[in-house]
């Protein structure tokens, strides 16, 4: 280093505390220091700074906002002081960054202020520099979404001044030599004007409603737009204030710790378990380069789209031809619209490579891929006849991976000559969008297996999370008495539009209904059928509201028969412009039925009110999931709550079912289900199960204590 520059480094995550104090000590030396003309602040090993220590903020000994006064230290520092960023700069890191007059980032660093993805906001006035450097919509745009921005992006938005393919360090010493003596002034970012808006007023309106809109119940997006809109309408250190007492109220919201919890659960998945001892730990993938899909349906085309954006060649099979050609149509327009997306597009997907995509009806071609997804029907007797096929011709190694929302795994796994190569592999739709990939291990599977498909899942840019092999796994399991308790409503006297209201107001994307009528009522007859109960199997005499003991709504099967299958006929729990429609308007006709249905089995309608409707439906969902946990089907609550926000729409700032049950208390998750269970004693869902009862019992300790409460460990596990 030139005797000019200072080198002030340390800024591993850990060590957030630690690197704060090194910095002021820094800053402090290198000003006292006549010798030094300029300061150069960079990170360790390639990384600037990932931001604090999340884990810190709920913490008692929280280090709250102390960053302020050290990007305050920064930015007055009469020698000018470069930020050499490689790797991430992030919240914390970024608002350090923004404290400094210059800043040089590495071609592939990427920059953002995340905090309101923790459910904060950038509390070390980040919301008050961000949009003097860049403007308030750039700015509005990066600390409402959390995005990540790459260092290219971050040079046209003039948050960067410079950035270099080499090394960042000796390009941020070359800058900060070359503006030793030159005013420092303008590059004090909180000297600087708020760039004006003709329209500032209308924008950040328009920008408030938008983010409530997406955010739904979420607190930190909204108060970030009141953050902004501080530094829009007042000085830099009334905006500073604003910020504090803003960045105060998420902090004890609850929200906050919600959403923290869901970023290390998120996490924590990865470190599977599986029985005899098998995980993450121990158990290496194998490589994938080249994969398979069986069926393109709906699902298998999103599963193709999803491989081949992962850059993993896909020889996609169907039936015949016919079932081929509208396969492969359907394929090529989501790939060119990912593609529109992509930088490079088209050229980087390269999807017209038949070496990167083929499609074929001939099994034969199946014969060197590493990897297939069959993802037909859900019919048992056409997997199987599947996975023996795909076991005579497949080469040794390969895995054989069934995308299957609940059919047993070691029934098809028993079609093969080779079990521990099959594993569950459950889609969410549309299967290229949503992040979560239910992974499920059989009796027989191999460790080898599920890190393979783990690591598939990260390939994909999805979550895996591993489980048990049971009807519904993890996520349709705890569906089923949700939806169960919804259509009991509807039989007592609410409406589906009710219903869907109480539980989007708690923050789901889609209520129940919403959901059903999407996803299509035929899906789930189709498996009642099968399971015998409805349809021309039910056994003669069988009540209309009781099988096997225990309380049935044949209503989802009585509009099934009227052919109302949601929204692919318009009509379905809603009625819609058209078939295909997607606007649910409540339908006179279904208020009707629902009144006769009623009438002719005696229920006395009653009105229900909304604390019902969400606890009956919640609590239910949050007791199978206790149950889930009893059996060993997961390995721990963040399972099931990773498994709910990515695929089930739950919203993440409650933290997932078994976080809210936390929040809410154990005691009264108990109490409510007793008194309800007591109402209904023929529905099973509301009977509070045995390790509820038990946490209760032993205090309700903290959730991550919980597995240890169990007795014995689950011959799952
Ligand atoms: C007082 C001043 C206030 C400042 C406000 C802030 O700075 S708030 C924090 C803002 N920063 C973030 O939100 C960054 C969060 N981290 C990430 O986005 C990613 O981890 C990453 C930095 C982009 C790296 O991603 P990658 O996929 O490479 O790794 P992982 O996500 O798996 O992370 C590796 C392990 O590091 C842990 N971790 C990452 N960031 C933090 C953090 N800020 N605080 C605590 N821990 C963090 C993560 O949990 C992983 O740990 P494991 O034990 O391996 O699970």
């Amino acid at each position: 280093l030139s005797k000019s520059s200072q080198i002030v480094s340390g800024l591993a995550l850990i060590t957030f505390k630690l690197f704060l104090q090194a910095l002021e000590d820094g800053l402090k030396k290198a000003d006292a220091d006549p010798s030094v003309k300029a300061v150069m602040i960079c990170g360790e090993n390639g990384k600037f700074s990932a931001g604090a220590d999340i884990r810190g903020f709920s913490s008692p000994k929280r280090h709250g906002v102390a960053l302020s006064p050290i990007v305050s230290l920064i930015e007055s520092s009469e020698k000018p002081v470069v930020a050499a960023i490689e790797g991430v700069a992030l919240g914390g890191g970024l608002e350090v960054a923004l404290g400094c007059h210059y800043r040089v980032a590495h071609a592939k660093a990427r920059m953002g202020l995340p905090e309101v993805t923790i459910g904060l906001l950038p509390g070390a006035e980040g919301t008050q520099r961000l949009p003097r450097l860049i403007g308030v919509p750039a700015a509005l745009d990066m600390i409402t979404t959390g995005k990540h921005i790459p260092a290219t992006e971050a040079l046209k938005l003039g948050l960067v001044d410079e950035i270099v393919e080499e090394n960042t360090i000796e390009a941020a010493i070359r800058l900060a030599n070359k503006v030793i003596g030159q005013p420092l002034e303008p590059r004090r970012l909180s000297l600087k004007p708020v760039p004006k808006l003709p329209n500032m007023e209308a924008f950040l309106r328009e920008a408030l409603v938008k983010v409530k809109r997406q955010a739904r119940g979420c607190l930190a997006p909204e108060l970030c737009v009141q953050a902004v809109r501080a530094a829009t309408e007042r000085p830099f250190a009334e905006g500073v204030r604003r910020e504090r007492e803003l960045f105060g109220l998420l902090l004890s919201s609850g929200q906050a710790q919600a959403l923290q919890y869901a970023f290390f659960a998120e996490r924590a998945v990865r470190r599977w378990a599986a029985p005899g001892g098998a995980s993450w730990s121990s158990a290496a993938p194998q490589p994938v380069r080249k994969a398979a899909v069986i069926g393109l349906g709906t699902m298998g085309r999103g599963i193709v789209t999803s491989l081949v954006k992962a850059n993993i060649p896909v020889v996609a099979l169907e039936q015949d031809l016919e079932y081929l050609n509208k396969g492969r149509k359907a394929v090529m327009l989501l790939l060119e619209r990912e593609a529109m997306k992509m930088e490079g597009g088209a050229q980087t997907l390269d999807f017209h490579n038949p070496a990167r995509l083929q499609f074929t009806v001939d099994f034969d071609l199946l014969c060197d891929v590493d990897l297939v997804i069959e993802a037909v029907f859900e019919n048992m007797a056409l997997k199987k006849e599947i996975f023996h096929k795909l076991s005579k011709i497949c080469k040794p190694g390969a895995l054989l991976c069934t995308n299957t929302s609940a059919l047993n795994i070691d029934e098809i796994a028993s079609a093969t000559n080779r079990p521990q190569q099959v594993i569950g592999t459950h889609f969410f739709s549309p299967a290229h969008v949503m992040r979560l990939l239910e992974i499920i291990y059989g009796r027989h599977t191999s460790p080898t297996a599920i890190a393979t498909a783990m690591q598939l899942a990260k390939a994909l840019k999805k979550v895996g999370v591993v489980v048990g092999n049971c009807f519904g796994f993890v996520g349709n399991r705890m569906m089923f008495p949700y939806v169960q308790q919804a259509v009991f409503l509807l039989e007592e006297g609410s409406r589906p539009e009710a219903v869907d209201q109480v539980l989007e107001d708690f923050g789901f994307k889609i209520g129940p209904f919403r959901m059903s009528d999407l996803a299509g009522l035929d899906v789930g007859w189709r498996s009642r059928k099968e399971q015998g109960l409805t349809g021309p199997s039910l056994a003669a005499g069988t009540p209309a509201r009781q099988r096997h003991g225990q309380r049935y709504s044949p209503l989802p099967d009585l509009l099934c028969e009227q052919g109302r299958f949601g929204q692919k006929t318009g009509k379905g729990w809603y009625q819609y412009e058209r078939a295909g429609g997607r606007t649910a308007t409540p339908d006179p006709w279904l208020h009707d039925f629902l009144s006769q249905y009623r009438d002719t089995h005696g229920i006395q309608s009653r009105f229900i009110d909304q604390e019902e409707i969400l606890e009956r439906c919640l609590f239910s969902l949050i007791n199978e999931g206790f149950a889930i946990l009893a059996e060993g089907i997961a390995s721990g609550p963040e399972h099931l709550d990773v498994i709910y926000i990515n695929g089930y729409g739950w919203p993440k700032h409650r933290g997932g079912p078994m976080f809210y049950a936390s929040t809410v208390g154990l005691p009264r998750v108990l109490a409510k289900l007793q008194k309800y269970s007591e109402a209904h004693p023929d529905v099973p869902g509301l009977r509070p199960n045995a390790f509820l009862k038990k946490l209760v019992a032993v205090r309700s300790p903290p959730l991550k204590e919980w597995m240890s409460y169990l007795s014995h460990q689950s011959p799952k596990l």
